[in-house]
């Protein structure tokens, strides 16, 4: 099937928009192969420092035929998706000998539970810390005695900030190595509903806290289509993944052999050979743009618009908002899992998952299905479902139907004709909306703004009664630069509360919501920020406010004259403590959202 005309064109526009960045990339890459990859060349004391962490290994890392693997890990206790890894560097050692290599553990990277950190101080730190787990890549695969490298991160900013420090070392091959979802727990409608009540003062403390663990039960990734599933999802689409691997449960047979086969098909491709294919070939405009259509067609995490250009970045590509939204309304939307739906992530596997997806985009030419990936017979692969037959990982077509068409659709049956995205602009400058969870009678919103600059105001006002009314609630300094950009989440329960009272609620801000948020339409990442002269500092209480995602439309309709004589709200002080204060650097010398958020990437001039 040919390729749709649109999604050719919006590559088109990347390739050319990328090609100094891209030329100046695949350069550094060749020139990291011919200087980076020959152990032997390293001295006697630096190898022998290398080895004796990991002695039993020492004689055939010595022998240097075969491929050492880095294995850079997320572990911790914080992230129920991440505690799955505890036993994986263990693991995957054995299995590593199993076919002649080695592997070590390279080094480890923080990881932020979101889900931990959500309304609190922590929240501040979690835009950075995907920056601090791309210099702790970094630091770890720079010990550069390494063949190939094994990434374990699943969740939000891990899967983004370990493939923006392991693309500067794009030389390598690597793979993904997800954990998979925990078992469905109380549907995550049942615990929204339980958070509006407990926001209503109609349901106990107690009463909260049961349903919460109810959601939350045991170790694996969050059963909601938030970013750490997106990441998956779009792992998948770009190949860097073995193929199926997204969502598969832990603790079960195709789950270890989903991992063992991923470093058993790291050694095979190696570093010398005719098979060789580095991550910074497989992570090219195509598979960027790939990565792009798998999140719109699956209503994926507003965060991504944000990670995805940094990502893309990191690999020399430049993906930007107007390529989403051209993308958004050339593919449809092809699967409803919460908040897109009642379904969850584990109903999305059981129905066809990643693989049936993917397989239904490529067959109608609307996705790249030419691309280098990590399975070897290319990104067909990903349109195909992972089985155990005996002791036996093996692959099956999927059914011309998905399991269950309430969760996934055919590219002939879409649930609507367009992806899940818009960006909107108007005179505040340029934000970001997720139509897929809205109700299409809500995607216009005009009603008089209510201006905050931080979310526990909003909450005060709420329990106040002074927001019971059609509403536009703006919360501004809530930027990169300004605070760190958090999620305002914790604003889902009160603004859905409003809501379903039946008033027209809408939320602005020039910082993010979670890949959780959902039915409360939302401009968010709204550029440029309050902090340093965005317009949307001009806003007052009260000015009429015009969010339409349709026509893409965000406008504050105060007279032109007024708006240009108007002053600039002053920035609340940064705040300290919980760390904060550490990450100033970060903070000041951040790109906008639209850039990739990063000061890292910023400094670096990428
Ligand atoms: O972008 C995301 O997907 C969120 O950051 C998610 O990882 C976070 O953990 C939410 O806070 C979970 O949702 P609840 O807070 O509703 O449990
Ligand atoms: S999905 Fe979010 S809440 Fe769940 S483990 Fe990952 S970061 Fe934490």
């Amino acid at each position: 099937m040919a390729l749709h005309p649109e999604i050719a064109a919006v590559t088109d526009r990347i390739l050319e928009r990328s090609k100094a960045r891209r030329a100046a990339y695949l350069d550094l890459i060749r020139r990291e192969l011919e200087s980076g990859n020959d152990r032997p060349k390293l001295g006697c004391a630096n190898l022998a420092h290398a080895y004796a962490g990991t002695d039993e290994q020492r004689d055939r890392m010595k022998d240097g035929r075969a491929m050492n693997i880095g294995i850079v890990t997320a572990y911790n206790d914080m992230l129920s998706a991440h505690a799955t890894y505890y036993r994986y560097p263990e693991q995957m050692k054995v299995w590593a000998l199993e076919v002649g290599a080695t592997a070590q553990v390279a080094g480890g990277v923080p990881a932020m539970c979101d889900g931990v950190t959500q309304g609190y101080q922590g929240m501040e730190l979690s835009l950075f810390s995907r920056d601090t787990i791309a210099l702790s890549t970094a630091v770890s695969l720079s010990h550069r005695v390494f063949e190939g490298a094994a990434l374990l991160g699943i969740c939000d900013k891990i899967v983004p900030g370990l493939l923006m420090g392991a693309l500067r070392f794009g030389h390598l091959p690597m793979v993904l190595v997800p954990g998979g979802p925990m078992r469905s727990g109380l549907p995550n409608k049942e615990k929204a509903a339980v958070r509006e009540r407990y926001a209503e003062g109609k349901a106990s403390r107690e009463e909260l806290l049961e349903a919460e663990i109810a959601a939350y039960h045991g170790k694996g990734t969050c059963t909601f289509y938030g970013t750490a599933n997106s990441n998956q999802m779009m792992m998948e689409a770009m190949g860097l993944h073995v193929p199926g691997a997204a969502f598969a449960n832990p603790g079960t047979k195709l789950r270890q052999e989903l991992t063992r086969t991923a470093v058993h098909r790291l050694t095979e491709i190696g570093w010398n050979g005719d098979d060789y294919r580095p991550i910074g070939h497989i992570v090219d405009e195509r598979a960027v743009v790939n990565a792009a259509i798998a999140l719109l067609s699956t209503g994926g995490s507003t965060n991504h618009l944000i990670h995805l250009p940094a990502i893309a970045r990191s690999a020399g590509i430049i993906i930007d908002w107007e390529d989403f939204d051209r993308l958004s309304r050339a593919v449809p939307l092809l699967t409803r899992v919460y908040p897109n739906g009642s379904a969850d992530v584990n109903g999305f596997e059981d129905a066809g998952g990643p693989g049936f997806v993917i397989r239904e985009l490529l067959g109608a030419g609307l996705m790249h299905g030419d691309t280098l990936t990590f399975a070897k017979e290319g990104m067909a692969a990903y349109g195909r479902k992972p089985a155990i037959e005996g002791d036996a990982l093996v692959w099956h077509d999927h059914p011309e139907q998905s399991g269950d068409d309430s969760i996934v659709r055919t590219v002939a049956n879409p649930f609507s004709p367009e992806g899940g995205f818009r960006m909107v602009h108007g005179n505040m400058g340029r934000a970001c909306i997720k139509v897929s969870a809205v109700d299409p009678d809500r995607w216009v919103i005009e009603a008089p703004a209510r201006v905050f600059s931080d979310q526990q105001a909003v909450q005060d006002a709420f329990k106040a009664g002074e927001l019971d009314r059609d509403v536009v609630v703006v919360v501004r300094f809530q930027g990169p630069r300004a605070n760190g950009m958090p999620e305002l989440h914790k604003l889902t329960p009160p603004l859905g509360v409003l809501q379903n009272k039946g008033f027209r609620v809408a939320l602005v801000t020039d910082g993010r919501m979670s890949g959780a948020s959902g039915k409360v339409p939302a401009a968010i990442h709204l550029s440029p920020e309050a902090l340093g002269g965005g317009p949307i500092g001009k806003l007052r209480d009260g000015d009429i406010v015009r969010l339409d995602a349709e026509a893409g439309v965000l406008e504050a309709l105060v007279d032109p004259a007024e708006w240009a004589a108007r002053d600039l709200a002053v920035a609340p002080p940064a705040a300290i403590g919980t760390g904060r204060e550490l990450f100033a650097m970060l903070r000041n010398h951040a790109s906008e959202a639209e850039l990739g958020g990063s000061a890292m990437l910023a400094e670096a001039g990428l």
